[in-house]
């Protein structure tokens, strides 16, 4: 699949949604982050606007839920259209589970580890996964900080995925930008979340091209 951009709604204006998700035509996802003011200490969307969401805009939505209890809730975001759901490995109580509902409602199923959640356990997972997700700040906020502390970790699940011929995409979250994005894609990142660093700039669609281009560059330094 190669490098792709997944800009982050959160840093966008939430009373105009389907305008800012037409603001980036050139992303290949739309990053919906769902918090429940449990699990994170924010609270932000959930299932209608979701659902709206995708009436508005033909872009994929890759919904990250940061919610207690995603055993329960995931598949509905799966049953209603979603591209990919992705639940935190330490929210649910039955992971495999609710990664096989997740496929069997016909959406990419994702996986979340926190800054300081290792990567080794899920090894002998992936294989019920579509998607890995390592967040690179604690989840709750967009425009924080990315943490370089991280990087061992992505190198080490590029090595397990590539061990063990795994289609799964591997996706970065949190302070991925302009300054760090190299970085990241050096590590072994192909899916890149970009809230800030998208809606913050005066155009969001370039600021979108510009990041998977020097993502691409990075990744693959002969071209
Ligand atoms: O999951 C998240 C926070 O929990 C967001 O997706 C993330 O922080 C994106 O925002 P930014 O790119 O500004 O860091
Ligand atoms: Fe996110």
């Amino acid at each position: 699949m190669g490098i792709q951009i997944s800009p982050s709604i959160l840093s966008a204006d939430f009373a105009h949604l389907a305008d800012e998700a037409a603001a980036v035509p050139t992303a290949d996802w739309l990053h919906v982050d769902v918090m429940d003011g449990h699990f994170v200490p924010n609270l932000t969307l959930g299932l209608p606007i979701v659902e709206s969401l995708l009436k508005a805009t033909s872009t994929p939505l890759d919904c990250h839920l940061m919610i207690e209890d995603p055993d329960r809730w995931a598949p509905a975001y799966a049953e209603a259209g979603a591209g990919s759901v992705t639940v935190h490995a330490k929210a649910a109580s039955a992971p495999v589970r609710t990664l096989r509902e997740i496929r069997r409602q016909g959406a990419r199923a994702g996986l979340a580890l926190n800054p300081a959640e290792p990567v080794e356990p899920y090894a002998d997972l992936v294989g019920e996964m579509d998607m890995l997700l390592l967040m690179t700040v604690e989840p709750g906020f967009g425009g924080q900080r990315f943490l370089d502390l991280v990087l061992p970790k992505i190198r080490r699940a590029r090595e397990i995925l590539d061990s063990r011929e795994a289609s799964v995409w591997l996706q970065v979250d949190g302070g991925v930008s302009d300054e760090t994005i190299e970085r990241v894609a050096e590590a072994g990142a192909d899916v890149f979340v970009a809230g800030s660093a998208v809606y913050g700039a005066q155009d969001p669609a370039s600021a979108v091209e510009s990041l998977r281009e020097q993502a691409r560059r990075a990744s693959n330094p002969t071209t």
